[in-house]
C-alpha cells in the first residue's frame, strides 16, 4: 500500500509493500488515492513520493505476470497521472528504483537519489520491455544511446552515473526524503511543462538512422536468441520516429507480444527459481530458516592450479583475507604470478571510485608453503586435483592443524564428500564447494553436504557464496552431484550419435542453435578430454584394469563408447594440445575447425565395429541429448539429492550455459510436456535397450501418469518412501 502524510506544504506518499515495495494493485490504488488527496487539498503545494524501508520500488510484481488474475489497473495510466499533476511531484529514490519503480520516478517532475541507490529498467531480463511508457520517456530524458543501453541490457546503474546521464537531478549522501522535500518546497510555483517528459522532444543525434542501424546489429548479437532485446530496440526506435502518444501505442503492442511469449515465462521462472534455490533443506530436516552461518573473516586456499587461482581471486574480490598454499616453492611462485595477473585484470575492470583491491598487502593475501599458516583461518578451500588419496591426506592434516570451528571445504566435481570427511576428526565441518571454471567469473557454486555435515556448515557455505556474489545451490552427495551427474548421459548420447553416423560439428550446431553457449564436443575440448579419461580409468572403465575379453563397446552389460579413450590415447586432449574432437590453430588455440582426421577415424571405427552409419536428424540429436539429461534430473529429484526442480535449473543456467530464456532443463521439460518427453524416451530406449540413461525414470513416469502437473507441484508427488527427503 502507500502511506500518506504532510510535511507541511508537501504531501508525502510512501510506497509500502515489503520487502522491496513492488507495485501491487493495492500499492497502485493507494498511490492514486494519495495523488487525488494531494490534488484536492489547497494547502498542499507539492508532492513527494518515496518508498518504505529505504527502497523506492523494485517495480511490478514478477509473480503477477503469469497470474490469470493480474491487475488490469494500468501502471502506465498512473505514471501519466503523476506527470500531469498540477503540483510538482518529486521522487526520493533510496535503495532501488527498478522497472515499473523507475517508470513511476520518470513520471515525477524531479528525482533526488541517495548516493547508494541503483536504478534500472531490467524488464528485458524478464523477457519483457518497460511497458509503462519507460521506452518513450527515458530517451527523452537521457538521450537515445544511453536509454537504449539501459533498456536493452537491463543493467542497474549507480546514482552517480544516473546524475551524469541526467536521469536524476540531485544525488545526496544524507537523508534523501528530507532532500526531496526541500527540493519540492523550492520548486513550488515553477512551471511544470519543461519537466513533463512526454512533452519533450527526443534529443537529436547527427545521424540517428546510422546510429540505430549499428545499435540494432549490436543488440541482436548480444541477444543470443532472446526476443526481448530486439523488441526493446523497436520500442525505443519508435520514440525517435513518432509522437509520444503513438510511441506509447507501439510500446503497448510490443509489450503484449512479449507478455504472452514462452521466453518471458521462462525468464521470470528463472528469476524466481534463483530465489527459491536459496531456500535449502536437507533430508535430515536442516534448513535455511533455522541454520545460522558462522562468520568468515579469513580463508585459505590449498592448490594454485586453475581452480585455486580463480578461488583466491574471488575471495580477494569479496574482501576476505586469504592464505594461499602450495606444495613447494616452484608451484607457489607460478601460482602467485598467475593470481597476481588475474587480480591486476580484475582491478582494471573495477569501476572508478569503487573500493580498490588490496592484494599487495600481505595481511590480505599471503602466499605460503607452510601448512601451519592455516592454523587461524575460519575456512579452508582445498582445490588440488581430483585424487581421493591426496584429498584425504590433506583433510587429515587439516583436521590436526585448523582451529576447532574452521569450515573445511573441498572443491571437487564428483568425489565422495563422506569419504573425504572420513579422513578428519570433524566430518560435521566438511563440505563440498564445487566451483566452476573460471572460478572468479562463473556464478555457480554447487554446495554439497555429506552425511555428517552440520546445518551451520551448510549455512556458512551458502553465506560464502553470497559474499562471493555467486549463486550457491545446496545438493546431496552422489557421484557427479547434480550438474555433472546430469551431464554424463548428455555427453554419452552425443558420443553415441557419432558412433551411429553423426559428426561433432553437427551435434554441437544443434545444441548451440538450441541456445547452449557451447556444444558438448567444443565443451569437452575446452575442459580437456584427459579429465574424463582419468576419471574413467579410476572407475575401471578403460585402461589396464579392464578385464581381458571385455567387448570394446560394452561395460557391465551396458553400451560404452571407447571413442573418447581412443582420442586420448592419440594424445588428443582438446584445446590444450591443439587437437581433440576438433583441430585448433595451435596448442592452446581457441578456434575449433572440423578435423578430417577425426572424420576418417569415425569411418574406420564404424567399419571396425560393423556399424552402418545413418543420417541423424536435428530432432533426434536434440531429444536424445536433452531428454537423457532431463531424465537423470528426475532420478536426482526422486532420490532427494536436490530439493526441487528449480535447484537443477539454477545449476544448469549458471554453471552449464543452458539458455536462460528456456528456463533450465526441468522447466523446459515442463514446457515440452512430460508425456511427450516420456514417449520419446520410451522410443529411444526401445531402440537402444543397453543404454540405461534412456530408460525413463520412475518419477517422470509417475508425473506423466498423474496428468502432467505444473512444475511447482512436482515435488508433492514424491511419496515419503521414494524420497530421501
Ligand atoms: C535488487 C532486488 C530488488 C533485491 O535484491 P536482493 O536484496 O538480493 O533480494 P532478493 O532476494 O533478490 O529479493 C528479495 C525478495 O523480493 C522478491 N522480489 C524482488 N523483486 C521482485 C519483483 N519485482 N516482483 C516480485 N518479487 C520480487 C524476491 O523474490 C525475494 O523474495 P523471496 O525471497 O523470493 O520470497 C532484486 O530482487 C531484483 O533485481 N528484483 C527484480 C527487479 C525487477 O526486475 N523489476 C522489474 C519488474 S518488471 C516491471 O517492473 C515491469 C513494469 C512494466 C509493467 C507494465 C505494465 C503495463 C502493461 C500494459 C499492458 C497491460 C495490459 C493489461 C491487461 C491485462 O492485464 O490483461
Amino acid at each position: 500500500m502507500a502511506q500518506y502524510a504532510r510535511s507541511p506544504a508537501v504531501a508525502v506518499i510512501r510506497l509500502r509493500n515489503p520487502p522491496v515495495n513492488t507495485l501491487s494493485f493495492a500499492v497502485l490504488q493507494a498511490l492514486e488515492d494519495g495523488l487525488e488527496k494531494a490534488d484536492a487539498d489547497p494547502s498542499v503545494k507539492a508532492v513527494m513520493i518515496c518508498g518504505e524501508n529505504g527502497k523506492f520500488s523494485a517495480g511490478a510484481d514478477i509473480r503477477g505476470f503469469s497470474s490469470p488474475n493480474r491487475p488490469v489497473k494500468s501502471l502506465a495510466a498512473l505514471v501519466s497521472l503523476i506527470e500531469s499533476s498540477k503540483k510538482p511531484v518529486v521522487a526520493a529514490i533510496e535503495g532501488i528504483a527498478l522497472g515499473g519503480g523507475l517508470e513511476v520516478a520518470l513520471g515525477c517532475h524531479y528525482r533526488v537519489a541517495h548516493v547508494k541507490a541503483r536504478m534500472g529498467l531490467p524488464e528485458v531480463t524478464l523477457g519483457l520491455l518497460p511497458g509503462a511508457e519507460g521506452t518513450q520517456r527515458l530517451p527523452r530524458l537521457i538521450g537515445v544511446p544511453a536509454a537504449l543501453d539501459m533498456i536493452t541490457t537491463g543493467k542497474h546503474i549507480p546514482a552517480t552515473e544516473a546524475l551524469k546521464l541526467g536521469l536524476v537531478d540531485e544525488v545526496v549522501e544524507e537523508n534523501t526524503v528530507e532532500a526531496a522535500i526541500r527540493l519540492a518546497n523550492k520548486v513550488i510555483g515553477q512551471p511544470l511543462g519543461p519537466r513533463r517528459l512526454s512533452l519533450k522532444p527526443v534529443p537529436k543525434l547527427p545521424d540517428m538512422e546510422a546510429f540505430l542501424s549499428q545499435a540494432r546489429v549490436r543488440v541482436k548479437k548480444q541477444a543470443q536468441g532472446c526476443l526481448a532485446p530486439e523488441l526493446c530496440f523497436q520500442a525505443v526506435r519508435a520514440a525517435t520516429q513518432m509522437p509520444f502518444a503513438d510511441g506509447v501505442r507501439r510500446e503497448r503492442e510490443l509489450f503484449m507480444v512479449l507478455l504472452s511469449s514462452g521466453q518471458a515465462r521462462a525468464l521470470q521462472y528463472a528469476f524466481l527459481a534463483e530465489r527459491a534455490a536459496q531456500k535449502w533443506t536437507t533430508p535430515g530436516g536442516a534448513s535455511w530458516s533455522s541454520a545460522t552461518p558462522q562468520p568468515v573473516r579469513s580463508a585459505a586456499v590449498i592448490g594454485l592450479g586453475t581452480m585455486g587461482r580463480g578461488i583466491v581471486t574471488s575471495l580477494v574480490k569479496a574482501n576476505i583475507p586469504v592464505v594461499a598454499l602450495e606444495q613447494d616453492l616452484e608451484y607457489l611462485n607460478t601460482g602467485r604470478k598467475a593470481v597476481m595477473l588475474l587480480l591486476e585484470r580484475e582491478a582494471m575492470k573495477m569501476e572508478v571510485g569503487a573500493q580498490t583491491l588490496d592484494f599487495h598487502n600481505p595481511a590480505r593475501l599471503q602466499f605460503t608453503v607452510d601448512f601451519d599458516s592455516l592454523r587461524d583461518v575460519d575456512l579452508v578451500i582445498e582445490a588440488v586435483f581430483e585424487n581421493m588419496a591426496l584429498k584425504k591426506e590433506i583433510f587429515h592434516k587439516l583436521s590436526r592443524i585448523c582451529k576447532p570451528g574452521a569450515l573445511l571445504c573441498t572443491n571437487t566435481s564428483a568425489l565422495n564428500i563422506d569419504e573425504i570427511a572420513s579422513a578428519t576428526s570433524r566430518p560435521q565441518q566438511v563440505i563440498g564447494t564445487h566451483f566452476f571454471s573460471p572460478a572468479h567469473v562463473m556464478r555457480l557454486l554447487e554446495i554439497i553436504y555429506g552425511r555428517h555435515t552440520s546445518p551451520t556448515a551448510i549455512a556458512t557455505a551458502v553465506q560464502l557464496a553470497k559474499a562471493l556474489k555467486k549463486v550457491g545451490v545446496v545438493v546431496g552427495n552422489c557421484f557427479g552431484f547434480v550438474g555433472n551427474r546430469m551431464m554424463f548421459p548428455y555427453v554419452q548420447q552425443a558420443v553415441f550419435l557419432l558412433e551411429e553416423g553423426s559428426r561433432p560439428e553437427a551435434v554441437d550446431r544443434v545444441l548451440e542453435d538450441f541456445g547452449f553457449k557451447i556444444g558438448p564436443f567444443r565443451m569437452s575440448d575446452l575442459a580437456g578430454l584427459d579429465v574424463g579419461w582419468r576419471s574413467r580409468q579410476g572407475q575401471g572403465l578403460t585402461g589396464p584394469s579392464v578385464p581381458a575379453g571385455t567387448p570394446a563397446r560394452q561395460r557391465q552389460g551396458q553400451r560404452y563408447s571407447p571413442l573418447p579413450d581412443l582420442l586420448c590415447e592419440s594424445g588428443r586432449f582438446g584445446q590444450k594440445t591443439g587437437k581433440g574432437w576438433y583441430q585448433y590453430e595451435k596448442a592452446g588455440g581457441r578456434t575449433a575447425t572440423p578435423d578430417p582426421w577425426l572424420h576418417s577415424l569415425l569411418a574406420q571405427y564404424r567399419d571396425t565395429h560393423g556399424i552402418e552409419p545413418r543420417f541423424i536428424d536435428q530432432e533426434e540429436i536434440l531429444e536424445r541429448c536433452l531428454f537423457s539429461l532431463i531424465n537423470e534430473g528426475f532420478a536426482i529429484l526422486a532420490e532427494g539429492i536436490a530439493s526441487g526442480p528449480e535447484h537443477l535449473d539454477v545449476i544448469y543456467i549458471n554453471g552449464y550455459g543452458w539458455p536462460k530464456h528456456k528456463g533450465g532443463p526441468m522447466f523446459y521439460a515442463s514446457t515440452v510436456g512430460l508425456p511427450r518427453v516420456l514417449a520419446k524416451l520410451h522410443k529411444y530406449s526401445e531402440a537402444h535397450p543397453d543404454v540405461p540413461g534412456l530408460q525413463p525414470s520412475a518419477f517422470l513416469k509417475k508425473l506423466a501418469a498423474v496428468g502432467n502437473p505444473p512444475i511447482k507441484e512436482w515435488m508433492s508427488y514424491l511419496s515419503q518412501q521414494s524420497s530421501r527427503l
